[in-house]
């Protein structure tokens, strides 16, 4: 497998090794000695949910994070294509306020590994995406917590326009805003 570094320190795009043949592909989507390996999940943390959410074109998730529990995520697109956004949102980062977006797909079967403390998010550009991920932490409802996907300091470019949003995602605040409350 292959790995490459983004500007986002910690914050990874994974290359599986895939085996084409007649009949389709075959792929690891996770192995525990090679993924440490590369760092992840690293810091002695270890995958205890994955996640799997089916989102139709246009529809934007995010950008989200646990303030307490925060999770740690490995990400991909079993079906479909999105465009999937790393964000740094701890004012006491020296990254504070940069992104990384990577596109995910069927057909790259890139994954993205994002450490615990980071904003996430994605949407999708084809007709359907089915969204699969491996979390380090649990769901924690009552930590979870947001910066809105068009908070003009991050300045996110993404490929789409009038994302279709949850209610949830369309009240989550700026990121000036949210700083006051201490992000992760
Ligand atoms: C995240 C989550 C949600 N739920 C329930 C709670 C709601 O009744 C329903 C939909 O939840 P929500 O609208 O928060 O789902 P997403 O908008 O896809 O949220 C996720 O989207 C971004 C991209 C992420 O990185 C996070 O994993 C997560 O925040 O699933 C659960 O039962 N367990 C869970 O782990």
């Amino acid at each position: 497998m292959n790995v490459i570094e983004t500007a986002l320190p910690g914050v990874l795009i994974i290359e599986p090794k895939v085996f084409g043949d007649a009949r389709g592909f075959f792929l690891e989507t996770f192995h525990k000695q090679r993924y440490a390996e590369a760092g992840i999940p690293g810091d002695g943390l270890e995958f205890v949910q994955d996640n799997h959410s089916r989102s139709r074109k246009g529809v934007l998730r995010g950008l989200h994070f646990q303030l307490e529990n925060p999770q740690g995520k490995l990400v991909s697109a079993g079906t479909g294509t999105v465009f999937d956004v790393a964000a740094d949102v701890n004012p006491d980062s020296p990254t504070f306020g940069q992104w990384v977006g990577v596109e995910l797909s069927e057909e790259n079967h890139r994954q993205l590994w994002i450490p615990p403390g980071y904003a996430h998010g994605f949407c999708v550009l084809s007709d359907v995406a089915d969204f699969q991920y491996k979390c380090t932490a649990l769901y924690h409802p009552q930590s979870d917590s947001g910066v809105a996907w068009d908070d003009p300091d991050l300045a996110i470019t993404w490929p789409i326009n009038n994302p279709l949003l949850s209610e949830k995602d369309k009240a989550l605040p700026r990121l000036s805003a949210a700083k006051r409350d201490r992000l992760p």
